[in-house]
């Protein structure tokens, strides 16, 4: 039941490394793309002669592409080898910026953001493909985990030196410069980075659509992929719907703190995940049988930090607040681990199609959660201890929904040793696990 990884080494060598971090280095440009409209919305809305929904169908455009786009990456990427992909998610991502820097309507303006929108939305899943192939499984998870902090890398380049840029040299040549950058980075991926330590392209054989449909299947019917999809779907959510949208309302509106207060607030949701991310990949990669229990413990952990802002009589003070946001800062590093029960539970051909569908569990949660959340603080005249609770409805949903599949992802383990096969990880057996069940929940042959 394990997969079949393209390396056998226990570290990979630095050549692996370098290609890594110049895969990598597309994730920071995507996620630079990505949140410069935070910095840029005002002048957005004075270029284009937009009000703030304008603004935001942006985002929602942006989210929409990117979620509807995961799956289809994952099997584009199993097809045509990470290399190329990052090529072309490269072409997309300049040409959207290129496109916006000369957009002098609204129009053209929601057509860049959609074709950046893709041109992101192939990125990531990318990267993580290119790892599982590099990286040997004890490595894999701090890969993915620096790979996230290399995307902080990109959202800080978008904040304090993007608003120089802005008001300095001003709109057009700011994105077209970001834009050609990002276009003349192909070179660099095309000539530099190889699928595999061994070879430049790794494709995957043509496919029919009633293959790519099998190929989804049986990515689904793995309970590791499940299992990683409700983690990804519970750990980072908190985090992203404060970082995105509610953070600063919340601070500002239902706490009374000065704006400039709550952006210095908000800046340990950054710093949390960039020092805690790679912490924890080194520690789980040491120890990935802990790596469910620490989940578990994450989520415990979260549903406090919400019970107590949540509970707070009055102001919820700062010395309260930078502890419960330093928690779920963390939520983006959790959910890094959903990735490596991806790559552990498929085979490698396999790996970039239940990446995919790992990579939506976040985002379906974080759209959902922001929507209603929008709705319930409209429907109470913006009451936010009531608005909020949304995200301890949302914890306790994921994480029923992550405990059924882990117990079915380890009922699938333990009877794969039971029928002699290897496996990604050994198991303690625990009472609550029930008996084995030979012949049950036997996972897809490795393709
Ligand atoms: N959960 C993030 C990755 C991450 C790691 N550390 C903090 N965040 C994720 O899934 N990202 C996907 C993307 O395209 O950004």
């Amino acid at each position: 039941m394990s997969s079949r990884p393209a390396t056998t080494a226990t570290t990979a060598p630095l050549r692996s490394w370098l290609i890594w971090l110049t895969a990598a280095a597309v994730y920071t440009f995507a996620v630079f793309h990505r949140t410069s409209l935070g910095v840029a919305g005002l002048d957005a809305a004075e270029r284009f002669g937009v009000g703030s929904t304008a603004l935001a169908t942006f985002t929602v455009l942006q989210i929409g592409v990117y979620a509807a786009m995961q799956v289809p990456t994952g099997v584009l990427v199993d097809r045509f080898g990470p290399r190329r992909v990052l090529t072309v998610a490269l072409v997309f991502l300049g040409l959207g910026q290129v496109l916006l820097a000369v957009a002098h309507t609204y129009a053209v303006a929601l057509v860049a953001r959609g074709v950046l929108g893709l041109g992101d939305a192939l990125t990531f899943v990318s990267v993580l493909r290119l790892a599982a192939s590099h990286f040997p499984g004890r490595q894999y998870m701090l890969v993915t985990a620096l790979t996230g902090a290399l995307g902080f890398v990109g959202n800080l380049a978008a904040t304090l030196p993007l608003t120089l840029l802005l008001a300095g040299p001003g709109w057009t040549p700011t994105f077209l410069a970001a834009g050609l950058v990002t276009l003349a980075f192909t070179a660099v991926v095309t000539l530099r980075v190889r699928d595999t330590p061994a070879t430049r392209t790794a494709a995957g054989p043509a496919a029919s659509a009633s293959d790519v449909v099998t190929q989804l299947r049986t990515a689904l019917r793995v309970p590791g992929t499940r299992l990683g999809f409700w983690t990804h779907f519970s750990a980072p959510f908190s985090q992203n719907v404060m970082v995105l949208l509610w953070g600063l309302p919340f601070l500002v509106d239902g706490q009374g703190y000065p704006a400039t207060t709550a952006s210095s607030l908000l800046a340990v949701f950054v710093i949390g995940a960039m020092l805690g991310g790679p912490m924890l990949g080194g520690f789980v990669g040491r120890r990935p049988e802990l790596r469910m229990p620490l989940v578990v413990t994450y989520l415990v952990a979260v549903g406090l930090s919400w019970t107590v802002l949540l509970s707070w009589p009055g102001q919820v003070p700062v010395g309260v607040l930078i502890p419960a946001f330093t928690v779920l800062s963390l939520g983006g590093p959790f959910s890094t681990i959903g990735f490596a029960l991806a790559r552990d539970y498929n085979p490698l051909p396999r790996v970039g199609t239940a990446t995919g569908i790992v990579n939506v569990g976040g985002f379906v949660a974080t759209t959902v959660a922001a929507l209603v959340i929008g709705l319930l603080l409209e429907a109470t005249g913006g009451n936010y201890r009531v608005a909020l609770l949304t995200m301890v409805v949302m914890l306790a949903f994921g994480g029923w929904r992550m405990s059924v599949w882990w117990l079915r992802a380890r009922a699938a383990v333990f009877d794969a040793e039971a029928r002699g096969e290897t496996v990604p990880v050994r198991l303690r057996r625990h009472r609550w696990d029930g008996p084995v069940r030979h012949g049950l929940n036997r996972a897809p042959s490795p393709v």
